[in-house]
């Protein structure tokens, strides 16, 4: 089905017609993301708006909003709900995809409005219209984030933490599709009016609404996540310069029950600068709910852009028992979900440099010796055995049926699975254990790097900073047609915003093997960013594992079993 964006001029008529309010702002092109916000000033040219300004102009208190967007027009959950009880069909819809909480609701709202947008002359009408009917034209239809990925962008991805996390997420769309499919098509009105029509769903579409949900929605504290139309035009930045409320809390009906972006207090905003908010709550005014900072795969993965001056220096890798032991599996079971991983944090980095080459980075540079921190319960598990004192016993139930439970040193340890470090911390062998686990992660990361390094990911940067007017690239990739990509023409106003995309999306079509240089950018940041944290943790397991191989405790281990060092794991 193709989705046409429609022209961003006519917004403001839309914003109109909706009752939604910009003081002082307007959306615009912003090179290199899309459309975003800036601020007008009325004619002021030289003036610098500051927020008391802004109430001055406006005559409200001090708190005015830039943009004020009614209740009614924000889409949550319980907004889904009520227009499945206006619209008997869509109801039906709802009932067969099982309502699927909040994202699945709000991703099948998405998509219908998404067909009834797109109504061919002659068509019916599939739902009922409402303001997203139209806003949705207004979205993009191209979004960067990885699962709207040529096949040859997401080669980048190899061996950085998104690699499998984009698969799986790929997966689980393709299955969600097939679902929405199976059961809609099992409803003659549905089956009509997504499967047989002119333009049927695909599941390009599918991912595309994911990915404006993803990339566009906030966490409210009245109305959990939502979708607020307009405010969802304010582009990141690590020093905002406003920030959004939920105002849905005033009694019922009352016109200024909404959300607004306002404003921070004290900031200076000129005419045609730019109105930012910040993605993962800032460290400068406390709002911040994660410190103000997210992983590097997260903002990728989530936004399709990594800002590296604002991202938290760590990654998660998934952890896998030992093919060959054959403890493996009773260990994963025991373990339960979620499933095993292995952190790193990298500590002393802020701002994307290292501490090596700014003695002024981070305040935790000065509180926390270690450089890197990790965590991987798992591995504690994984690397004790029955000759340590690691047991299975089954155990009759009393209504009969068995239950696996585990034993350390013959206590019933399965309910402390995750806390093998501790258990193992007591033990007279515990620098051993340790040993085995220090060098397992080693193993596990080295291998990781080496498949970063295999990706030759390192050479599509160069490619791309080389200065070759050429923004689209033919990836050294064969593979077959490519699976995912922005599918839909583009008017020349409507690409406005994304100067990049112009050249990347010429025709329209992403084509296979391409490679955008905005995409080989961010999967180079991205690989830049973990390949650093990586060989700052081989370099801290090394440092470790050369420590144990001294440990007393150790060599009398090593010398009583014979066993070589390197051979500590396989043994
Ligand atoms: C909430 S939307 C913002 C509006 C969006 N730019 C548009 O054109 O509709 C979030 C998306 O904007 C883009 N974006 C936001 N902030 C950005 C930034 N600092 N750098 C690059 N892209 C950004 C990303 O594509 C992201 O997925």
């Amino acid at each position: 089905m193709a989705h046409v964006q429609e022209s961003i001029d006519l917004l403001p008529r839309w914003q109109r017609l909706n009752s939604i309010e910009l003081i002082n702002s307007r959306v615009a092109a912003i090179p290199g993301k899309g459309f975003g916000l800036v601020a007008l000033n009325d004619g002021l040219q030289a003036s610098r708006l500051t927020a008391e300004d802004v109430s001055d102009n406006s005559g409200h208190d001090s708190r005015s909003p830039l943009i004020f967007v009614p209740a009614d027009l924000v889409l949550h959950a319980e907004a889904v709900k009520e227009y499945a009880k206006q619209d008997r069909n869509f109801h039906l819809l709802l009932d067969a995809a099982g309502h699927r909480g909040t994202r699945g609701n709000i991703l099948l709202f998405l998509i219908v409005q998404l067909v009834v947008s797109s109504r061919q002359p002659g068509e019916d009408r599939a739902a009922l219209p409402t303001p997203w009917t139209d806003y949705v034209r207004f979205l993009p239809a191209d979004v960067p984030l990885p699962t709207m990925w040529t096949d040859a962008e997401l080669h980048l991805l190899q061996g950085t933490s998104l690699e499998s996390a984009v698969r799986a997420k790929l997966l689980a769309l393709e299955r969600e599709f097939g679902q929405l499919r199976e059961r809609s098509s099992a409803i003659p009105f549905w089956d009509a009016a997504l499967w047989n029509r002119k333009s049927p769903l695909q599941l390009q579409d599918w991912i595309l609404v994911d990915a404006w949900y993803r990339s566009r929605c906030l966490e409210l504290p009245q109305l959990g996540a939502s979708m607020v139309p307009c405010i969802d035009m304010a582009n990141h930045s690590c020093t905002p310069n406003a920030y959004y409320e939920d105002r849905t809390a005033v009694p019922a009906g009352r016109a200024d029950a909404g959300v607004v972006l306002l404003l921070r207090p004290g900031q200076h905003v000129a005419a045609l600068d730019e109105i930012t908010i910040s993605y993962t709550g800032s460290k400068a005014d406390g709002m911040s709910v994660d410190g103000g900072v997210k992983p590097a795969s997260e903002m990728l993965f989530s936004y399709g852009f990594i800002d590296p001056d604002s991202v938290r220096h760590s990654l998660v890798l998934s952890v896998q028992p030992f093919p060959d032991d054959p403890l493996g599996e009773a260990k994963r079971h025991i373990f339960g979900g979620p499933a095993p991983c292995l952190e790193i944090e990298h500590l002393d980095v802020d701002g994307g440099k290292d501490s090596d080459s700014d003695s002024d980075s981070g305040e935790l540079n000065s509180q926390l010796p270690a450089r890197i921190r990790w965590t991987c319960p798992f591995a504690y598990l994984m690397c004790v055995n029955e000759e340590d004192g690691l047991n299975f016993r089954l155990r009759q139930q009393t209504d009969g049926s068995k239950q696996l439970r585990m034993f350390w040193q013959d206590n019933d340890v399965t309910d402390s699975a995750r806390e093998f470090e501790a258990l193992t911390g007591t033990h007279e062998l515990a620098p051993l254990f340790r040993l085995r686990v220090v060098t397992v992660l080693q193993e596990m990361i080295e291998a990781q790097l080496e498949c970063m390094q295999a990706a030759g990911g390192d050479q599509m940067k160069d490619d791309s900073d080389d200065g070759d007017e050429d923004e689209v690239m033919e990836a050294e990739y064969e593979g077959g047609q490519p699976s995912h990509g922005p599918q839909d023409n583009k008017s020349d106003s409507e690409n406005d915003g994304n100067d990049e995309n112009d050249t990347d999306m010429a025709d329209g079509n992403i084509s296979l093997g391409v490679v955008r240089n905005s995409v080989a950018e961010q999967a180079a940041i991205l690989r830049d960013i973990e390949s650093k944290i990586l060989s700052s943790a081989l370099e801290t397991l090394e440092a470790e594992r050369s420590d144990l191989l001294l440990n007393s405790t150790v060599l009398a281990y090593l010398v009583s079993m014979e066993i070589p060092q390197n051979d500590l794991v396989d043994e």
